[in-house]
């Protein structure tokens, strides 16, 4: 009778990591429990998302070496493994929506989210390649489209071109509060960005110590066109997802991202956490004012909440 806020398997979007790359299909040993799959395991994944009735799944692409340049050409190939992936899920479960990531790293030879020239992230002719990334995914059935990539401009330059594209009804969650985190680590390894990635992404994405800089990055992906908006990492930046939520009344999520299921499922198959700690963590994302979360536990959750 007190209770003030639900979690609910509606509230659920399913990360899950694809890859071309043949015998790669392994677990992840920084993420126990998760693993890359193969186009037919997608499939499969679509298929248990649905019969959950978890809303959505993301897909992330583990690309072929010889497929990541400095010029990430293979972001925007139709049959790149990403788009390949969309259109095998909508396939196999059409009501399933699928969302994508958009940035330039899976492709990149430097597992930069944006083309580096001289050393530097070169912002405008990035933007171009994340519009021609952003429409090959919505002629691959995208329904939510994911900027990860946080480079300036690029929330307006995408809802243009999908317009003026033919696909005003497919949906952009803008990752506007993205912060330069380490408890991205595991996501690297899971995706093989981990041993490429020279230097950091700070220059792009935003300083922990921050908060204005977050709330001004969200207010401008709004202005220019987000439909909704993601806060990430999520635990440790629960004061963000409030915020957000109170001051904008938008659609807000949280990435509980790979980092933050790694310290929760590592320590509960060392008997350290129970497993209530599971749901007690996505709860947490609701009582904060997300609307929904992206979690690697999406399909255990929608299990535990059936
Ligand atoms: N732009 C790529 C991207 N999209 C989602 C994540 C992280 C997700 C996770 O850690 O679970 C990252 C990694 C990064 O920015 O380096």
């Amino acid at each position: 009778m007190v209770t003030e806020t639900t979690l609910s398997v509606a509230d659920l979007i399913w990360p899950v990591f694809v890859t071309e790359v043949a015998g790669a299909d392994v677990d992840i040993p920084s993420m126990p429990g998760v693993r890359r799959y193969t186009l037919d395991g997608v499939r499969q994944a679509a298929e248990r998302a649905a019969e959950l009735g978890i809303p959505a799944i993301c897909i992330f692409p583990h690309s072929d070496q010889d497929h990541r340049t400095e010029s990430c050409e293979r972001a925007w190939d139709p049959d790149n493994i990403g788009n390949r992936a969309i259109r095998a899920v909508k396939e196999t479960a059409p009501d399933l929506m699928v969302m994508t990531d958009i940035a330039l790293d899976p492709y990149n030879a430097n597992g930069h989210d944006g083309i580096v020239r001289g050393g530097v992230i070169v912002n405008d002719e990035t933007v171009e390649c994340l519009v021609r990334m952003a429409l090959a995914q919505a002629e691959a059935g995208a329904d939510i489209l994911g900027p990860s990539d946080m480079m300036d401009g690029r929330i307006g330059a995408i809802r243009t071109a999908l317009e003026a594209n033919g696909h005003s009804d497919v949906a952009i969650m803008s990752y506007a509060a993205k912060y330069a985190s380490g408890f991205y680590g595991p996501f690297r390894d899971a995706v093989g960005a981990s041993g490429r990635l020279v230097g950091d992404k700070k220059t792009y994405q935003i300083n922990p110590a921050n908060r204005e800089e977050a709330l001004r990055c969200v207010a401008r992906d709004l202005s220019e066109g987000a439909d909704m908006v993601m806060v990430k990492p999520g635990m440790a930046y629960l004061d963000i997802c409030r915020e957000v939520r109170d001051r904008f009344a938008a659609p807000t999520f949280a990435y509980q991202v790979s980092g933050e299921y790694a310290m929760i499922e590592g320590a509960i198959r060392q008997g350290w956490l129970g497993r209530e700690v599971m749901l007690e963590s996505l709860l947490a994302f609701r009582r904060a004012g997300c609307d929904g979360i992206l979690t690697y536990f999406a399909p255990e959750a929608a299990e535990a909440l059936a």
